[in-house]
């Protein structure tokens, strides 16, 4: 007993809701046919669900397409079985493979788009092929659709009833799986920070272009098919399947199930399946009790229904303890801080904001286990260099040089992948995640295999634990090792820094950009941190420091310039620095001495 009711507070599980929803659909009072007709629709719509929760949930893009997908896949399957005779073997295959070129086309103008540009975008992907379907009589049947679509048959057996049934499922749990073991894996880590603050996903090297698409592609594919086993099941396709009200539902599965969960779009599935069902007694007022029980699940389970689930399980059992286990510290294979080469060069580079000038012509070189030091009056440029370098912001003219290779223009990405680390002014972090994964996911850079291994659970699992372990290594290193395992959230703000300097440090790179790394520190994290940063440059690392606070910078660096109005306006040792009337008069003209804080 104690076991099961361990078992159920271990999580949300799959079985229970498989049970659970079949027991609901066969205490419907309908006849045992229906019931199969309505538990296969379920599958359909939850594949249809897990495939919106790898754009929606994964990557948290708001598609508007997914209906459009679906449509297409049910087209592609009715004519190709109408005009071809072709069988299930063939048509699902076409449908996905249809939907995806399709997607594969309209992500690259569609993909750049920001979030409701995007959102307005997809829409019109979906507008365009309900006009296509509607008006392209001959192909289609306009209005009035096709009928008469075989059921699905493989291999010369015909699926119809249970055994439909029971394939539909089959596949839908194939690809719930699929979603289940991304959620689990390095590159669902690399999701959760890409989804939830993009500029932690730069700091840590995602590739986040390359993982939306990937979602696009998957969330498309899935539709499809799902499309295909819809006008199997049915036997007619008509332009409802590319109605709106497709799109709505998929929106309804996901958010009120529960968002990137595999078990949310399974309840979701039941939800738009089965309560307009539950609710058929109400006659006339059928839509609005469903539309009243929608809004209810809205408002009292805003993490979807399986967050409020875990809501309740928490309350009752308490907290899921962090099983996670804290990887056992070994030592990386080879050196994490190894660098090769001189590192940084920017020749003349400029850059505007409107009539602002942030930098002009600032020429200067970091060399490889150089401290260099950025120093400045407030809006004198500092932040633009470092964004400039790390790809975050395009110079206007001049070039930036990383170890030998113009990377001028170059995407934050591209930078990243070229050896060049950075923190923020404000940290980056991804709060409810543990400070470990805040560290591990900046390993992905590394990851073999990819999505696709990911998606065939080839070593998945080692591959993350294999970055938790290089993660705890760096941890360590900056005396972060006992926090592993805490939400990065709960770090005080000195804390935080360093981890996001443990991260910079996962990247394995050549050159780190420190945006302000002592600010809000109390004196011996100051010290502490620059003991560490010392460490760090005698293993090969350049770094670049900004920072005001002028007594840790200039008695860390080996070269500093002052930057004044976006010009470098002295460059050399700390103590030429000190003395440099020119450095005295940027920060006079700004009504401040250099203060040596600290000292
Ligand atoms: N995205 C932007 N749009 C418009 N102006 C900008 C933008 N980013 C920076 N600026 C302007 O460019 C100038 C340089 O700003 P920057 O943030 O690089 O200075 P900073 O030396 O880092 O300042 P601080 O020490 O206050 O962080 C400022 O005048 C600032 O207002």
């Amino acid at each position: 007993m104690t076991r099961a009711i361990l078992w159920f507070a271990g999580g949300i599980r799959l079985p229970l809701i498989f049970a659970a929803g079949a027991l609901v659909a066969f205490m419907l009072p309908l006849e045992g046919p229906y019931a199969i007709r309505l538990l296969t629709q379920v599958a359909i719509y939850a594949l249809l669900g897990i495939g919106y929760q790898f754009v929606f949930g994964l990557a948290g893009a708001f598609s508007l397409a997914q209906g459009a997908f679906f449509g297409v896949g049910a087209y592609v399957a009715a004519l190709a079985t109408l005009q071809w005779d072709w069988t299930g073997s063939f048509t699902l295959p076409a449908a996905v493979l249809v939907a995806l070129a399709l997607a594969t086309v309209v992500a690259v103008p569609v993909l750049r788009l920001s979030t409701h540009y995007f959102a307005l975008a997809t829409l019109g992907i979906a507008q365009v092929l309900l006009v296509l379907a509607i008006g392209w009589i001959d192909l289609t049947g306009g209005s009035n659709g096709l009928a008469g679509i075989r059921p699905l048959s493989f291999a010369g057996a015909q699926l119809e009833g249970w055994s439909a049934m029971v394939a539909v499922w089959c596949i839908a749990a194939l690809a719930g799986l699929a979603l289940y073991q991304i959620r689990r894996s390095l590159i669902g880590l690399a999701f959760n920070v890409l989804r939830t603050d993009p500029y932690a996903a730069v700091a840590a090297g995602v590739r986040s272009e390359r993982l939306r698409f990937w979602a696009f592609l998957a969330s498309a594919g899935l539709a499809g098919l799902a499309g295909a086993l819809q006008v199997h099941t049915i036997g007619v396709v008509s332009p409802e399947v590319l109605d709106f009200d497709i799109m709505v539902r998929c929106l309804v599965i996901c958010v009120v199930g529960g968002v990137a969960r595999t078990s949310g779009a399974i309840i979701g599935a039941f939800l738009v399946v089965l309560a307009p069902e539950l609710f058929q007694v109400l006659e006339g007022y059928r839509l609005l009790a469903f539309g009243a029980l929608l809004l209810l699940a809205i408002l009292f389970f805003p993490e979807g229904i399986v967050g409020g689930l875990e809501a309740l399980r928490a309350r009752w059992f308490g907290r899921p303890r962090f099983t996670q286990k804290l990887p056992t510290l070994r030592a990386p294979g080879r050196s994490l801080l190894a660098t090769t080469r001189p590192v940084l060069g920017l020749e003349r580079v400029s850059k505007n904001f409107g009539g602002v000038v942030a930098m002009e012509s600032v020429t200067l070189k970091v060399g490889r286990g150089e401290i260099f030091g950025l120093i400045g009056p407030n809006g004198s440029g500092k932040s633009t260099l470092v964004d400039v370098v790390t790809g975050l912001t395009p110079a206007d003219e001049g070039r930036v040089i990383v170890s030998g290779e113009d990377m001028t223009g170059r995407s934050a990405t591209r930078l990243a992948q070229r050896g060049v680390a950075r923190t923020f002014q404000t940290v980056h972090l991804h709060p409810q995640l543990t400070v470990l994964d805040n560290v591990a996911v900046a390993r992905i850079g590394d990851l073999p295999g990819g999505l696709l291994g990911t998606l065939l659970a080839i070593g998945a699992e080692g591959r993350l634990r294999r970055a938790r372990a290089e993660a705890v290594a760096i941890l360590d290193a900056l005396g972060l090792g006992g926090d592993a395992l805490r939400p990065a959230g709960s770090l005080p703000p000195g804390a935080q820094r360093r981890l996001e300097l443990a991260r910079a440090l996962a990247r394995n790179p050549e050159l780190i950009l420190l945006d302000e790394p002592a600010a809000g520190l109390s004196e011996p994290e100051q010290a502490y941190l620059a003991e560490r940063l010392r460490v760090f440059k005698t293993r090969g690392l350049a770094m670049v420091i900004v920072d005001h606070n002028l007594g840790f910078l200039l008695g860390l660096a080996d070269r500093v310039a002052c930057l004044d109005q976006g010009r470098l306006v002295s460059i050399g040792t700390p103590d030429q620095i000190r003395r440099d009337p020119a450095v005295i008069a940027a920060y006079i003209g700004r009504s401040a001495q250099p203060q040596e804080a600290g000292r």
